[in-house]
């Protein structure tokens, strides 16, 4: 087993591992304890993700006081993050988590808005995910009309029972399927194991990936909405989800997902942004909320208005 240390004051802005993982931008770590999406943080838990074959476990400990349990929920700039891996994962670990965002600075940078202000202050240390694109692009198609808790619960089945399995420090870990796996599901598997009418999407979109005909990956070179354009040819992707992609996998800072909670925003906070289609009023908004980071706005308001914390 590899493992290693990474100090929290050492990350710009901070580290709130708790939120950055339970705040529904990723579907693809699990926590040891099971109770993920219960609403509290967990410290002496383990998050866990595997990737590229490789199982990362991650924790946050320790505050200022030697308690190895201080601070972890209610300060984001002390203590460590430790991470345990079948490699060595620091790399991987600072890439998933997105460590060496300067948290501090993109905050600092935001405009001096209310809604955004209050939703920064509350949620120190939540950083944005960077996860592989394959499991985020089915995560989202499985997120349409879902609560976070049921979607995290589909994306586990799904790795359960189409991944690989891999042991580790006397533990089963389970990958989130490749596309071949899945596309080799049927539609009625998948809708027994809870999918609904996202099945025959699920399936669709892997037999794209599967046959070479389109890729996620590919979205990441084009310019921003040329992006969003081409990932809705996935079955099930419209220009929600297809944001949601390209913000937690495919590093489009600037991605503003439209979801329920962000147009209750704009009728509320920013009525001059409704623009009536999705384009114009993403357009209106990604201006609002900064441009270059909104998403990172987008994320913050998105988990405050959601959890009214
Ligand atoms: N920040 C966001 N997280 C999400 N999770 C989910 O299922 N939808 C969203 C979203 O729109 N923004």
């Amino acid at each position: 087993m590899e493992t290693g240390t990474i100090p929290v004051d050492e990350l710009e802005g901070g580290l709130d591992l708790y939120r950055t993982l339970e705040s529904g931008q990723s579907y693809l770590w699990r926590r040891s304890d099971g109770e993920m999406y219960g609403g509290s943080p967990a410290p002496e838990a383990w998050y866990y993700t595997v990737v590229d074959g490789e199982v990362i476990r991650v924790r946050r400990r320790g505050g200022p006081d030697g308690d190895p349990t201080a601070g972890v929920a209610a300060d984001a700039t002390t203590g460590r993050l430790e991470w345990e891996s079948t490699t060595d994962a620091e790399p991987l670990v600072r890439r998933l988590l997105r460590l060496d965002d300067d948290l501090e600075a993109i905050v600092d940078a935001a405009p001096d808005d209310p809604l955004l202000r209050e939703a920064y202050e509350a949620h120190r240390g939540m950083r944005l995910v960077d996860d592989p694109a394959f499991g985020c692009l089915i995560s989202f198609i499985c997120s349409t009309q879902m609560r976070v808790s049921r979607i995290h619960a589909m994306v586990s089945t799904l790795a359960a029972e189409y991944g690989d399995a891999i042991a580790f420090d006397g533990e089963t870990y389970h990958a989130f399927p490749t596309p071949a796996q899945l596309a080799a599901a049927t539609e009625s598997e998948l809708r027994d194991l809870g999918l609904g009418y996202r099945a025959p999407y699920v399936v669709r979109t892997a037999e794209l990936v599967a046959d070479g005909e389109a890729h996620p990956e590919e979205a990441r070179d084009l310019e921003y909405e040329a992006a969003r354009e081409y990932l809705t040819r996935f079955v099930g992707v419209g220009d929600k989800v297809a944001d949601c992609v390209l913000l937690f996998s495919l590093g489009f800072d600037e991605a503003v997902p439209l979801d329920t909670w962000l147009k209750s925003a704009v009728e509320e906070y920013y009525p001059d942004c409704d623009r009536g289609s999705y384009a114009a009023t993403s357009r209106a908004i990604r201006e609002q909320l900064g441009g270059e980071y909104a998403g990172y706005a987008q994320t913050y308001i998105f988990h405050h208005l959601r959890t009214g914390e």
